[in-house]
């Protein structure tokens, strides 16, 4: 007998299970599947896209650099979201130089000012804060003519107010400021908050000022030189000081007018320098050396010196840490100039000058005797031939990075105490991941209440493990779905085997 006599068979047949409504309903998941996975990634691709900015000009001594760092809107608690994307160093000389032109100090800003402009989208600029903050430079000026300082600070800051931006202030920042800033701009990029693990002291040198901050366990001697931070949920006793006038162009200062005092007061006369180059000599102004509250004066020196090198490392070592006063610590343990520094405590991020200088000088691996001898070497290279192996190197760095890096090496091992054992310790750095390593960052983070005392909540997954597990269960519901189905089919065709 044929199947289609079977009665029994022409009934089953016309079950509801039949090929139209299977091909509906897996039409229907297909829909149902690729609906899930273009929202999945369309929801993922516009949180990744949609990004808040900031912009930091750091007004340093030397010159002006404006930092634009942007972070997804949804994180900004989350630590390690905030990235420096671009950075614009302003022409010509820190704002403090426009003391006698204040008025061209804030148009100085303007290419700079619209190049990160155009880094952030049209949409987003009005929202966008613009912070700057002025370091040692403004800080020396303002103690030399305080009208003048407030006068550099109002012209920079009626340019940018009229930007299209949202100004928020301009201001000299302290020098513990800029020391704790610096330590959590290092621990911010190196995520050491949010995991809770051991922080990094921050070494900043700059052309007027120099910063040491660390996490130390000791008893404050001094208060004013411990600040406590409550971050993710972790307490911070953290020491800090910034020592002004020792930046390296205010102690090349001071440098060369200790040498200059032991000269006859003839205009002309040469000062043999053994931390510049044999074969260096330039006729120089008096005032460029001493036209700084950093240096002491008696009248106000004019005329002109000869300026000679004669490099001889360990003479010049000599005469730099004469310009550390080692004798008085009335406290339990200093740094130098009777200032109190608790006993150093992990690794150190050492950035800005001492970056550059070590960096320039191939001193940023090594150990400290290596250091001294390849500085004795280099040091005692005649001008000429540093000239000839270095063509593109400014001239006024190059002829002082003999001077630079002794002092360095100086400040770190008579000044903070680090020795040939602890020397590793410090890592010379220039950035972490795409951001430089410096107080901007760490000081916009505390402007716009980025890093929160307490631990945010966080969902179980982060976004992008959520929409992978979303994505994988839609995938594996149908399957199964369908594999249910196939079982239920085979299962139906052995009992209609049997009854035939
Ligand atoms: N490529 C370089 N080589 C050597 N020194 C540099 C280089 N770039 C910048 N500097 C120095 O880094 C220092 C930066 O200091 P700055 O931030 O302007 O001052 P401060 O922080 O004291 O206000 C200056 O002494 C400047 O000369
Ligand atoms: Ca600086």
């Amino acid at each position: 007998m044929s199947p289609r006599q079977h009665p029994l068979l022409e009934m089953k047949t016309k079950n509801p299970w039949h090929r139209p409504l299977i091909i509906c309903v897996a039409i229907v998941f297909a829909v149902a599947v690729i609906g899930m996975v273009t929202t999945g990634v369309i929801q993922n691709r516009h949180i990744r896209q949609k990004y808040k900015y900031g912009i930091v000009l750091d007004a340093g001594s030397s010159h002006t650099s404006v930092y634009v760092y942007q972070w997804p809107a949804e994180k900004e608690n989350n630590t390690g979201m905030v990235q420096q994307t671009h950075v614009c160093n302003v022409k010509g000389k820190g704002i403090s130089s426009y003391a006698g032109s204040p008025d061209a100090a804030g148009s100085a800003l303007g290419e700079c000012m619209e190049e990160a402009r155009s880094k952030v989208p049209t949409e987003r600029q009005k929202e966008t804060p613009v912070y700057l903050g002025a370091t040692a430079g403004m800080r020396l000026l303002r103690m030399e003519n305080q009208s003048a300082s407030d006068q550099v600070l109002a012209s920079v800051e009626n340019f940018l107010k009229v930007t299209p931006l949202s100004y928020q202030g301009a201001c000299i920042i302290t020098g513990q400021e800029e020391g704790a800033y610096g330590w959590i701009t290092v621990n911010y990029l190196g995520d050491n908050f949010r995991k809770a693990q051991r922080t990094m002291g921050a070494l900043d040198l700059g052309g007027a000022s120099t910063q040491i901050t660390f996490v130390s366990g000791v008893e404050a001697q001094s208060p004013q030189d411990f600040i406590h931070f409550r971050l993710y949920g972790n307490e911070y006793h953290v020491y800090t000081h910034s020592f002004l006038c020792y930046g390296k162009d205010q102690a090349l200062r001071l440098a060369l007018s200790h040498r200059l005092r032991a000269l006859p007061e003839t205009t002309n006369s040469t000062l043999l320098d053994h931390c510049f180059h044999t074969g260096y000599r330039k006729q120089k102004d008096l005032s460029d050396v001493y036209d700084s509250p950093c240096v002491s004066k008696q009248g106000t020196p004019t005329g002109t010196f000869i300026h000679q090198g004669a490099g001889n490392w360990s003479l010049c070592h000599q005469h730099v840490q004469g310009l550390f006063n080692f004798s008085q610590c009335a406290k339990r343990s200093c740094s130098f100039n009777g200032v109190f520094q608790p006993p150093l405590q992990g690794t150190f991020g050492a950035f800005s000058a001492f970056f550059f200088v070590m960096n320039f000088l191939n001193l940023t691996s090594g150990s400290l005797d290596d250091a001294k001898q390849r500085l004795t070497s280099y040091c005692s290279t005649p001008w000429e031939k540093i000239q000839k192996d270095h063509p593109k190197v400014k001239e006024k760095y190059l002829s002082e990075y003999c001077f630079s890096g002794t002092y360095i090496l100086t400040l770190l091992e008579d000044g903070y105490n680090f020795t040939s054992d602890t020397w590793k310790e410090i890592k010379f750095i220039k950035k972490i991941g795409d951001s430089d390593a410096g107080w901007t960052l760490g000081y916009m983070l505390n402007m716009t209440n980025m890093i929160p005392a307490e631990a945010p909540d966080r969902p179980p997954l982060p976004h992008s493990g959520y929409v992978a597990v979303m994505v994988l269960l839609a995938l594996l519901l149908p399957g199964l779905l369908f594999l249910g189905y196939r079982l239920f089919r085979r299962s139906g065709s052995a009992s209609r085997k049997q009854i035939v």
